[in-house]
């Protein structure tokens, strides 16, 4: 299985902009991917990065880390940087660039294409095995409010179409094709982090990188309100 996960360092998170800069907004983008490639090697998967652009690493702090640094934070065993993983460069945007991957199922290069977006922070080994080893011709995690956070395609009869409810479009389209859809019920992968609403829920459930980030720009859990948020120590 080929496991995609598709990256811009273009403005990224730009619904975090009332909460953090653009500059942190690429560091902390650059740390959710680095958990979520983290999560698939772990799962026992190549994770290959899909970008517009090469990658530039030096946005990433991580990237000019040293190697006991590095070393450390992974508890022990040394991460690989991004710039030496498997990487598409495919400039169009999000959904004609997926598609672009998913002719490998087309052209017989691959049997399972699994697309597994950067910004899955919750994202865990166990809950990635289950979205691969998940039935169908197209396995879908659906994200809160209607979006598509992770998808397994079997079948080339199969194009993806994303933002909007494109996880209610998704199973319009398998259905349209004949196609057989499995849901992967899974609250880390139904939770990407778009809002700052969202970012609690990586504070509360990790403890991986984007965490530490969170953490070290002054975010903590407010638990003052009924509904538990996030507050920045320096506000
Ligand atoms: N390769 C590629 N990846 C993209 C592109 N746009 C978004 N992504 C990635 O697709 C995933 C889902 O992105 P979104 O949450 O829709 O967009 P975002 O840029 O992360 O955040 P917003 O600016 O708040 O919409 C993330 O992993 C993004 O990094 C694109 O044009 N090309
Ligand atoms: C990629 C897109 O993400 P969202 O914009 O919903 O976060 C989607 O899930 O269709």
């Amino acid at each position: 299985m080929d496991v995609i996960v598709p990256f811009t360092a273009r403005d990224p998170k730009s619904r975090l902009a009332p909460v953090l800069s653009v500059a942190e907004r690429r560091e902390f983008a650059f740390e959710m991917l680095r958990d979520v490639v983290t999560a698939i090697e772990a799962a026992g998967h190549e994770p290959e990065l899909l970008v517009p652009r090469p990658l530039d690493v030096t946005a990433s702090p991580l990237e000019t880390e040293t190697v006991s640094e590095t070393t450390e934070r992974a508890g022990g065993a040394a991460e690989k940087p991004l710039a030496d993983r498997s990487t598409t460069v495919d400039d169009r945007p999000l959904t004609p660039a997926v598609n672009g991957v998913l002719s490998r199922l087309a052209d017989g290069d691959a049997a399972a294409v699994a697309i597994v977006m950067a910004d899955l922070a919750l994202a865990t080994p166990t809950a990635l095995h289950r979205l691969f080893g998940a039935g169908g011709d197209v396995a879908i995690a659906p994200g809160r409010g209607g979006g598509t956070n992770a998808l397994v395609v079997r079948d080339p009869g199969f194009a993806v179409d994303y933002h909007g409810t494109s996880y209610r479009d998704h199973r319009r389209a398998a259905a349209d094709a004949a196609l057989s859809v499995g849901v992967v019920d899974s609250m880390r992968l139904a939770t990407d982090v778009d809002e700052p609403g969202d970012l609690v829920e990586v504070l509360l459930h990790t403890d991986g990188r984007s965490a530490a980030w969170l953490r070290d720009a002054g975010f903590e859990v407010d638990d003052s309100e009924s509904r538990v948020g996030v507050r920045r120590a320096d506000e």
